[in-house]
């Protein structure tokens, strides 16, 4: 490989994910821009050379940073976790991207008044089966997980019925008895009168910014990598902060009443700091309590620091110094 070797960035290109995506990346400053006309499936970012967007389903993104076919991809972690018990051996999550949220949860229909652990589960596996001379059946597309979670929750008289879509519907098709699926709002699962278990929740998943542990990665590509994380982590950082600044003759003063909240994780700047947002009124009120005015707030777009301790978390895993 080339140092020219552009590092391939795999984002949806359909489906709920692909506009908060975008969304994201516009806001981060990235404008995705179609190589391949308005309708193919693979970009550039604009700011950011080395960088090669393939636009493919999530699943597929998950898939391709398991194998090794792509550098980085933003996908679900529910459809990461999916690939296989050892996913944290091929692949590095990097970033919660705070979006595509659903919970991975186990659920029985709500006409089942006594159930609502995986306990009662286990128990009424181990009836069904004396009964029926069958195992209970779970319909799942998330098969890995499925099992991993029942297992560790000692549940063996079970059986997986795989689906593919409209899973919620089998126990009224008379296909399974529970079901394992994602919820977000949760009006599909009422929709089909079923609950989740009160210990039932196996993922709380979201979109993550995730890298690929499989695939070689050049020093270029780790470059491209620095400088996107870069953006994303200042864009993030950004987002906590805000620029408090009062005039020069009064810095003494305006210094002395906000050192508490520059303890506390803000940082001071001539004639100003920069504070969590968490922290702005009741340092404007110190500030005001120490007669320290005009007062002006504003929020930075980007906050900039020169290490990532993800990215150097990356490297070590990579083994290659950067
Ligand atoms: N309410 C929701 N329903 C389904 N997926 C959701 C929801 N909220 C977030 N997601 C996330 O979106 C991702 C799935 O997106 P999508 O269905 O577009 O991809 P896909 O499964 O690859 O496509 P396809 O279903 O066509 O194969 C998952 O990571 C999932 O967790
Ligand atoms: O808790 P809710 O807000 O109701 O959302 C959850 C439902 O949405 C998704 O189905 P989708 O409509 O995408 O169909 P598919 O997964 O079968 O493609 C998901 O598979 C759940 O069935
Ligand atoms: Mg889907």
């Amino acid at each position: 490989m080339t140092a020219d070797t552009p590092m391939i960035f795999a984002i949806p290109s359909k489906g709920r994910l692909k506009e908060q995506v975008e969304a994201w990346l516009a806001d981060c400053g990235f404008r995705v821009e179609m190589t391949g006309g308005a309708r193919g499936y693979s970009a550039e970012l604009s700011g950011l050379p080395g960088v090669s967007v393939r636009l493919l389903s999530a699943g597929d993104i998950a898939a391709g940073l398991d194998s090794g076919d792509l550098h980085l991809g933003v996908t679900g972690e529910d459809l990461l976790r999916e690939r296989g018990d050892d996913m944290d051996s091929r692949v590095m999550l990097l970033r919660a991207l705070g979006f595509g949220r659903a919970d991975l949860v186990v659920t029985a229909p709500k006409s089942w008044l006594d159930v609502d652990t995986m306990a009662d589960i286990d128990e009424v596996g181990h009836l069904h089966l004396a009964k029926t001379g069958r195992r209970l059946r779970v319909a799942t597309k998330y098969v890995t997980q499925t099992r991993a979670f029942f297992a560790r929750h000692g549940v063996a008289d079970y059986r997986i019925v795989e689906s593919s879509g409209a899973t919620e519907g089998a126990p009224a098709a008379g296909a399974a008895e529970l079901v394992v699926d994602i919820t977000t709002t949760g009006a599909t699962l009422a929709a089909n009168g079923l609950k989740v278990l009160s210990d039932g929740v196996i993922l709380k998943s979201q979109a993550q910014l995730t890298a690929s542990l499989v695939t070689p990665w050049t020093d270029s590509q780790l470059d491209s990598l620095s400088r996107l994380l870069s953006v994303v982590e200042a864009k993030g950082r950004a987002r906590t902060l805000a620029t408090l600044v009062w005039p020069a003759e009064q810095d003494v003063a305006g210094q002395a009443a906000v050192a508490p909240f520059v303890e506390a994780g803000g940082s001071r700047r001539a004639n100003g700091a920069l504070l969590a947002t968490g922290d702005l009124f009741a340092a404007a009120a110190a500030l005001a309590q120490a007669g320290v005015e005009p007062v002006t707030v504003s929020r930075p777009d980007y906050v900039f620091e020169s290490r990532s301790a993800v990215l150097e978390a990356l490297a070590k895993r990579l083994r290659t110094d950067i």
